[in-house]
């Protein structure tokens, strides 16, 4: 292990990587990974349940020993912790504080450990937790648990960030605090690292966005890369006893869907159609390829 982390390079660089579970390794929990994050990024790492993102998250954050393959982070081995620690957030997917301190205890001693200062009150106010400030962490909902680890995670704005599933339980003016919290620590520069189920969030914040399916990291590009050659679609209910003059690609509930490679001629089509035939086009509706296309395409068998 070596103490030496440099600051130019990509933060996080992982070559190769295979993580395997059991007692001889025989489960292949993530296999081959390549991956590059630049300084300043935010990468979302998104894939089926079970493909690996925790894994390698973890392994990433320095909490696994790479089965094969290379991982460094800031240029050095993330196991350095010594190194490591005053430079990383780390937010897992499960709560690791002690429940019988409170929320300001908690924070405090997170904060000390990581070497970076902040200020409790600060920080608390960044999560909406003031009005927690006493109360015993174990006796926080789950949506505020998963503030008060997110919390921990920014405290002192570190360089890097990683996030499991940071929204998951929360809100929908919790997730959005979160976010603005987000781009915060990004604006001071921040590197960020998380995993979500949230396709969504995914397309809003992210730079760049990895998708991984049984241990693999099967696409990896900006979200116009991505859903390029996905079809957009058209929704509506179509109109009784006429022939509408674009092929419909399934019909669901009563909505037809109209998948469509040019969005804006064949809703002109359907327009002028309407507006000729003096046509209703209940429920109309219009979306552009979205991730979630290109998340249905990933072979879940
Ligand atoms: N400690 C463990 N021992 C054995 N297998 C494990 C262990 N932890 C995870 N796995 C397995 O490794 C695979 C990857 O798990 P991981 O938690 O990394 O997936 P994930 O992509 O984060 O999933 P999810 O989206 O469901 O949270 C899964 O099949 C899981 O069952």
């Amino acid at each position: 292990m070596t103490n030496a982390t440099s600051t130019a390079g990509p933060v996080v660089e992982a070559a190769a990587l295979s993580y395997n579970y059991g007692d001889r390794g025989e489960f292949q929990a993530v296999r081959s990974l390549d991956l590059r994050v630049e300084r300043g990024e935010l990468y979302a790492l998104l894939g089926t349940n079970g493909a690996g993102k925790t894994t390698t998250l973890e392994t990433l954050e320095g909490h696994r020993t790479p089965t094969s393959g290379k991982v460094s982070v800031f240029g050095g081995d993330p196991r350095d912790r010594a190194s490591i620690r005053p430079r990383v957030g780390i937010m897992l997917q499960d709560s690791g504080f002690a429940g019988d301190l409170t929320v300001a205890e908690s924070i405090g001693l997170a904060g000390s450990i990581s070497g970076r200062e902040d200020d409790v009150r600060r920080v608390l106010g960044v999560v909406d937790l003031t009005a927690k400030s006493s109360t015993r962490a174990g006796m926080l909902s789950g949506g505020e648990k998963r503030r008060l680890d997110f919390a921990m995670a920014i405290w002192g704005t570190p360089e890097l960030v990683f996030l499991d599933e940071p929204t998951t339980g929360l809100d929908p003016s919790a997730r959005d605090g979160l976010w603005d919290a987000v781009a915060e620590i990004r604006s001071a520069g921040s590197t960020i690292i998380l995993t979500t189920h949230y396709l969504e969030e995914a397309q809003k914040y992210a730079d760049r966005i990895g998708l991984m399916n049984k241990g693999v990291l099967e696409r990896e590009g900006t979200l116009e890369e991505l859903v390029t050659g996905h079809p957009s679609h058209i929704t509506l209910v179509a109109p009784h006893g006429v022939d509408l003059p674009l092929t419909v690609t399934a019909t669901e509930n009563g909505l037809s869907r109209i998948d469509t490679a040019d969005l804006q001629a064949d809703l002109s089509t359907l327009l002028a159609w309407a507006s000729a035939g003096g046509h209703t086009l209940d429920r109309l509706g219009a979306t552009s390829s979205s991730l979630d296309d290109v998340f249905r395409t990933l072979d879940r068998s």
